[in-house]
């Protein structure tokens, strides 16, 4: 018999029968564990990274350290704990072939890191890659000495010819259209010859905290950063070069992927409990605590982790998303939901992520009977009485859950393809009827 290929499958998202009450745990952070497997590949010594997100988007970069030599071995911690990747960074050989699916992390932070291999590098993706921003990336490895074969369109496919060594130095790019360029330059600076000063040109940049995160990572392995945040020039960020620690680093559940759960909290009424969320951060998840408090929840940090309840009122919200753009999709689809209209602002860039995400909530949330339009940077949403129909994900993992958030106040919600959610989170549709006590 035919199967449905997985995507056009259609999942019936649960509609929630009261409030919800769970405690949900978690996976770890993609950002985070992305440029854990990057640093530990560049490092001089073995390290460890605990609780990894085991996803589309980390086993691509783990697969695509791997063709270049390093060891990803699955282990054992150092105090017996499972779920552990022991990085022995033993390689960065050429030819190899890089798969780096749709993940931004995968096709921005690794051409820096080929560029220290000795030989040639092929990255290749799925079809939405090509037509993700890579000009920031490519430029400046030009400049910092690389050699690239591409098709002249600044993005993706391409071949680093990786000569063993870059030389490094300072370089200028504007990063408008992803933080990404800016962090895959800092990651592998410690290991060009120069290190690296990249200065940001551009109008604005997006996802700071993402920019933070690099810097505070790179400082934990020994490297040596200056930011604007640290006395230095606004917009730039220098590197300098030196050997970098193997560590033994424990991922932090991804927040981001805490959205879903503590969104269902807030439009139920209900409660939900997020354990091991940290007291101190860079995910730009952890801003949900104060967003979604605005829409109408309330919510408290303890040793154990986050509880965050819903009062029954979802409020709608003005707020400018430029530092947290991939928190936008679930917030939209709370927006959708709530008794007052939105504004969400500052996300221009979002039309280059998974897929154009201001065009795809816009049209999947009015298919449904919404009233969202699109600004030059964001979305206005006016809420209106949804009705059930297809939600259409465009293998965007975060429209996949924007969907089963409504799904969860709005009867006859179907998401297609749900299994694009494996880019960060595979069991989502487990953890969902957990979350819903199914
Ligand atoms: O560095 C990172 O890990 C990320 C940076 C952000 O990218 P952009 O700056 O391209 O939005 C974010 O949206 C993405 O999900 C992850
Ligand atoms: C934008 C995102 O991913 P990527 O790392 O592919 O840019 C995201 O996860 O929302």
């Amino acid at each position: 018999m035919a199967t449905t290929p997985a995507h056009t499958a259609l999942w019936p998202a649960p509609l929630a029968s009261g409030a919800v009450d769970a405690t949900v745990h978690v996976p770890g952070s993609k950002s985070v564990t992305n440029r854990a497997l990057v640093l530990a590949a560049l490092a001089s010594e073995p390290g460890w990274l605990r609780r990894p997100l085991r996803s589309r988007d980390t086993l691509l970069m783990a697969g695509a350290l791997r063709a270049m030599g390093v060891g990803i071995e699955e282990g054992v911690g150092p105090d017996g704990t499972g779920e552990t990747w022991r990085v022995l960074p033993t390689g960065l050989h050429g030819p190899a072939t890089v798969d780096v699916g749709n993940a931004g992390t995968v096709m921005r932070f690794l051409p820096p890191v080929a560029a220290l291999a000795d030989g040639p590098i092929r990255f290749d993706g799925d079809p939405r890659s090509y037509e993700r921003p890579l000009n920031g990336v490519i430029d400046a490895l030009r400049v910092l000495g690389a050699r690239i074969d591409d098709d002249g369109r600044g993005a993706l496919p391409l071949t680093v010819h990786g000569g063993g060594a870059l030389d490094g130095g300072p370089v200028e790019i504007d990063a408008s259209s992803s933080s990404q360029f800016v962090s895959a330059l800092l990651l592998s600076g410690p290991r060009f010859n120069q290190g690296v000063e990249v200065r940001h040109i551009g109008s604005s940049l997006p996802s700071l905290p993402h920019i933070r995160m690099t810097v505070d990572m790179l400082r934990a392995v020994g490297a040596q950063v200056d930011t604007p945040e640290s006395g230095g020039e606004p917009n730039v960020w220098r590197v300098t070069p030196g050997a970098l620690l193997g560590r033994d680093l424990t991922i932090e559940p991804d927040l981001s992927n805490a959205q879903p759960f503590l969104a269902a909290a807030l439009v139920t009424g209900g409660k939900v409990v997020i354990p091991d969320w940290p007291s101190r951060t860079t995910q730009p998840g952890d801003k949900l605590r104060e967003i979604f408090t605005d829409m109408g929840g309330s919510c408290e940090l303890t040793e154990y982790g986050l509880e965050f309840t819903g009062s029954g009122a979802v409020r709608g919200i003005d707020v400018d998303l430029s530092e947290v753009g991939e928190l936008t999709p679930g917030i939209a689809a709370v927006a959708a939901l709530a008794d007052s209209p939105s504004t969400l602002r500052g996300v221009a860039h979002l039309r280059l992520h998974e897929t154009d995400r201001l065009a795809a909530l816009t049209k999947e949330i009015n298919e449904l009977g919404g009233d969202v339009t699109e600004t030059a940077d964001g979305l206005h949403i006016r809420p209106r009485k949804l009705h059930g129909g297809i939600f259409h994900t465009y293998e965007d993992h975060r429209m996949a859950t924007a969907g089963a958030i409504i799904g969860l106040a709005v009867e006859g919600v179907q998401i297609e393809n749900v299994a694009t959610t494996a880019k960060t989170l595979p069991d989502f549709p487990d953890m969902w009827a957990g979350m819903l006590g199914a």
